[in-house]
């Protein structure tokens, strides 16, 4: 039976090559013509006489089938189409590519927080010899490296158990700015308080939200606790160092103990032990470094059944991997989002440059946020 499946494939795959021919000459042609590649309602019609034909067993089947050959089809087109397209973000690409810069070791960096916050620590990871800014809020770090106060911004963007720092996010929509940079931080919280302190007896907890909520456990468990929430995990440590107060505490790095002279109470507090925040670096001007493997999209999708999905199985058809799609509500819009996408992958590499040329073309809203290394 074997040996006949085998007869069936070749003959399919033989199917396959010589529809992909003739979506070839398709695609020429509505590139004479001016027609955009997507046609949903013959797809509607491909998709309803095909399983008519297949009948009620393997009816649904074959429309699945067929929706991914025709979203193939379409990636293919889309390939074919794209050799004029995107000229802007072609010349951008080339530009930066041509350069070959790359981030150096002492430059003026901004960050949010102060010292000891865990912003601090990802841009001496970034940076070997950072000349640093202490920004209060992450607007300000943005702000720094727009009016070019600063070289670059280093900003958390997520979590791996409380998600994103969508303020960030709304942020990266507002500023210009783009990628050069992203580093994955372990991140372990203590409970830290002045001096030996009773836990029994303590009233107040302070830190940021994502500190907070990386730690709700604790603070499920002690409901008694106030809980006052921080612009920094190491800002609130400051605070409960120079309040001196017995039954303050607060959730910050054990550097933030050693260098506000408070005691580490307990450990690897948070909820999960293993627990990562990433951070990006933001610049003025496109890098992309040698050995970049990760890019990062907004755009907008039209609100139509199946655009996401659409959008999905064109990365889907060049096997690009997705590793995060954040969705983030348009201001003054009727819940219009802009979407964000991160997914492996290399401008240098002709498919994907041409992936999002096509991208920039078509879409209402698009934006090439930057290549880094991830
Ligand atoms: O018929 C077309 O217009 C095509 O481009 C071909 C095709 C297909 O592969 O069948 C691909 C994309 C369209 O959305 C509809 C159908």
């Amino acid at each position: 039976m074997r040996g006949e499946i085998d007869e069936i494939d070749s003959e399919l795959v033989r199917l396959f090559c010589r529809r992909m021919d003739t979506v070839r000459a398709v695609a020429q042609y509505k590139s004479e013509h001016g027609l955009p590649v997507f046609h949903p309602e013959r797809e509607r019609k491909v998709i309803e006489k095909v399983s008519a034909r297949a009948g009620k067993e393997y009816g649904t089947g074959a429309g699945v089938l067929f929706q991914t050959i025709m979203d193939i089809s379409k990636s293919y087109q889309h390939i074919q189409l794209s050799g004029e397209r995107g000229a802007r973000l072609r010349a951008q690409i080339g530009a930066a590519l041509g350069s070959g810069a790359t981030l150096p070791k002492k430059a003026r960096v901004a960050c949010q927080g102060v010292p000891g916050a865990y912003s601090h620590e990802a841009a001496r990871q970034m940076f070997p010899s950072p000349d640093l800014s202490f920004c209060g809020q992450f607007e300000d770090v943005f702000e720094a490296v727009r009016s070019g106060e600063c070289d670059y911004g280093v900003l958390p963007i997520e979590n791996s158990s409380n998600g994103s720092v969508t303020r960030v996010y709304d942020l990266l929509r507002d500023y210009r700015l783009t990628i050069c940079r992203s580093y994955k931080l372990p991140v372990n919280h203590c409970l830290l308080t002045s001096g030996e302190t009773d836990l029994q007896k303590l009233t107040d907890i302070y830190s940021h939200e994502q500190g907070l909520g990386q730690c709700s456990q604790f603070l499920r468990q002690n409901p008694q606790l106030r809980v006052h929430i921080y612009r920094n995990t190491a800002a609130a440590a400051k605070f409960v160092a120079d309040c001196g107060s017995a039954t303050a505490a607060a959730i910050a790095s054990e550097e933030c103990a050693r260098l506000y002279g408070l005691t580490v109470a307990a450990r690897d507090f948070q909820n999960a032990r293993q627990n990562f925040t990433r951070f990006i670096c933001m610049s003025r001007e496109l890098i992309i470094e040698p050995g970049a493997n990760k890019i990062s999209l907004s755009l907008t999708l039209p609100h139509t059944a199946g655009s996401l999905y659409r959008l999905i199985s064109r990365f889907a058809a060049q096997s690009l991997n997705l590793t995060k799609l954040e969705s983030r509500p348009l201001p003054d819009t009727d819940f219009e989002f802009l979407f964000y996408f991160d997914f492996e992958g290399s401008v240098r590499e002709k498919p994907v440059l041409d992936l999002l040329c096509s991208l920039q073309e078509e879409l209402g809203h698009f934006e090439f946020l930057g290549n880094y290394k991830g």
